[in-house]
């Protein structure tokens, strides 16, 4: 994270706008431009996953008996209450946290991005930084997502809190995507750095994040339910912001809650699987070897209550719920958008083009059988395993009016080129050319692809949007669409097409639950 982080002024000022939304502004904002609508969709849509409101949907305190609600869980609070967090979110969360239960507050330790509480002081928004003399301690770390010597320094601070606690006392654990490289504490003699290289090197290689993390739990003290297991007998309560597909506890931030059901056998598949178990080191060997002969077996989570308490697929309910106070008729596609990026491009290319044609009146582009085949094929070739593509289809067909198409998760981009992009970018281009490829009839379509951490890649962005004449355009402005995305240079081109003005800006928005996408259709 070398760019200064820094946090969405317009969120911290007006996370919801409800006049706009609701009742009778929804005429008032019928009437706007499309991407102006786009663009509020996405910030209202990262308001609706703030931290703050997560937390405060999740929890709840009876002041006068002490009784704490999470869920259908009570537990009692008598100055009893410590505290600990790993995460990009977690400042947000402990801010909350404290406002929330403050006064039963003896004792917290928070691990953070590098960076982080300069920037959300910096955009003002002050719900989200913890109070002057905050019984929480701040470690700030990881710089660029990696676990390094601050970060380690956190984990060894949560664990000695943690070893501390008696059977009398709650420990409130909040947990966001970027844990795992915030709260590192190898098992000896694994070192810092042996870690960080076979980190670097699985992700390099394609690992996935179910095997990557598979592997930082077996190496870790606190991964993998070590957490859960060093405050027993304290209970334990996860509040959890999920930024991984399918919302597996056990994966977020490598499961520090939650009992590790893997064995050795499953690591050895996976550093073979990548070519580097000839090359471990012998430390990571002795560890593994440790722990294939350990007859306590692994840890047990009895005491703990993991919740989600945000998620992709609430970003995109509240997505669908502003969408229609717009007056769209909306529908969420799927909350596990995942794939090489180009094959997403083409889903959404031939599902503009499916329901463009069936929202246009006869004498329209009109639908092929062949392409809505297509669409279905590939559909299928993504692999979802939530997708509501027949059930979106009966919305758009029986529909007389605008339609909003929803859906979120992590695609993946192979990178090629050495340009500066981001998912998010390369799949607005990508689905730009695809809908400039053939006319659509009359119909105003908009795709908006964004990362509601607000940091697309490297870039300062949070995505862009797009339309079906973006690629006439950007020829006539002499850029050529193709070049960029070969060179993985979606960025440049965004900055420099129409001076910028498809390019979706948020800042640091202080949570993360993955990307949202957005497919509109106005019929004129
Ligand atoms: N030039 C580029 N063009 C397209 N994608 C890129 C480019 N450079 C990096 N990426 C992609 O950006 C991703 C990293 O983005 P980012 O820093 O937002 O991490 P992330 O996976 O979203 O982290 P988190 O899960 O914490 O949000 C990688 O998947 C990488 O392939
Ligand atoms: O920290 C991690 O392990 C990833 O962000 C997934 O939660």
């Amino acid at each position: 994270m070398a760019v200064a982080l820094q946090v969405l002024p317009r969120l911290a000022r007006a996370p919801l706008r409800p006049l706009l939304w609701g009742g009778p502004g929804a005429r008032l904002a019928s009437g706007m431009a499309l991407a102006e609508q786009a663009r509020m969709l996405f910030e209202n849509t990262i308001g609706a996953v703030l931290p703050g409101p997560m937390m405060h949907r999740a929890l709840s305190l009876d002041p006068s008996s002490g009784q704490l609600k999470v869920r259908d869980r009570s537990f009692q609070l008598r100055q009893n209450l410590y505290l600990v967090g790993f995460g990009k979110a977690v400042l947000g969360m402990a801010a909350a946290a404290e406002e929330l239960l403050g006064q039963h507050l003896v004792q917290g330790v928070i691990s953070v991005p590098k960076g982080i509480r300069a920037a959300v002081e910096c955009s003002g928004k002050q719900e989200m930084l913890l109070k002057p003399h905050s019984r929480v301690q701040v470690f700030e770390g990881a710089e660029d997502n990696l676990p390094d010597r601050d970060s380690l320094r956190a984990a060894l601070a949560i664990r000695q809190l943690a070893e501390g606690l008696t059977a009398d006392d709650l420990l409130l654990v909040l947990i966001s995507g970027g844990g795992s490289a915030l709260l590192p504490a190898p098992i000896p003699p694994v070192t810092l750095e042996e870690k960080q290289t076979l980190t670097k090197l699985l992700a390099a290689r394609g690992a996935t994040i179910q095997e990557l993390n598979t592997i930082r739990k077996a190496l870790s003290q606190l991964k993998g339910g070590g957490l859960a297991q060093a405050a027993y007998p304290a209970q334990v309560v996860s509040l959890i912001l999920s930024d991984v597909v399918g919302d597996p506890v056990e994966v977020i931030a490598s499961g520090p809650t939650v009992a590790s059901v893997h064995n050795v056998q499953d690591c050895l598949h996976i550093l073979n699987r990548y070519g580097l178990r000839a090359a471990l080191p012998r430390s990571v060997k002795t560890v593994l070897a440790r722990a294939d002969s350990d007859p306590h077996g692994p840890h047990t989570c009895g005491h703990v209550l993991n919740v989600i308490i945000g998620s992709n697929a609430l970003a995109l309910a509240e997505a669908r719920r502003q969408a229609e106070a717009l007056g769209y008729r909306a529908v969420v596609l799927s909350a596990a958008m995942q794939g090489d990026v180009k094959s997403v491009a083409t889903f959404y290319g031939l599902l503009a083009r499916v329901a463009g044609a069936h929202l246009t009146p006869p004498g329209g582009a009109g639908v092929s059988v062949e392409e809505e085949e297509q669409l279905h094929e590939q559909a299928a070739a993504l692999q979802l395993p939530d997708l509501q593509l027949k059930e979106a289809l009966e919305v758009v067909k029986g529909a007389q009016g605008p339609i909003c198409l929803l859906a979120g998760g992590e695609p993946t981009v192979q990178l090629q080129g050495s340009g500066k992009g981001g998912r998010n970018q390369e799949l607005a281009l990508r689905v730009a050319t695809e809908l400039g490829q053939r006319p659509l009839g009359p119909v105003d379509v908009l795709f908006l692809s964004g990362g509601t951490d607000g940091r697309d890649g490297p870039t300062d962005a949070a995505g862009a949007w797009v339309m079906p004449e973006l690629a006439s355009q950007a020829t006539a402005e002499g850029l050529d669409v193709a070049t960029f995305l070969a060179h993985n240079d979606t960025h440049t081109f965004f900055h420099r097409f129409q001076g910028g003005a498809h390019l979706l800006y948020t800042g640091l928005t202080g949570t993360n639950v993955m990307d949202v996408h957005f497919l509109f259709l106005r019929p004129r």
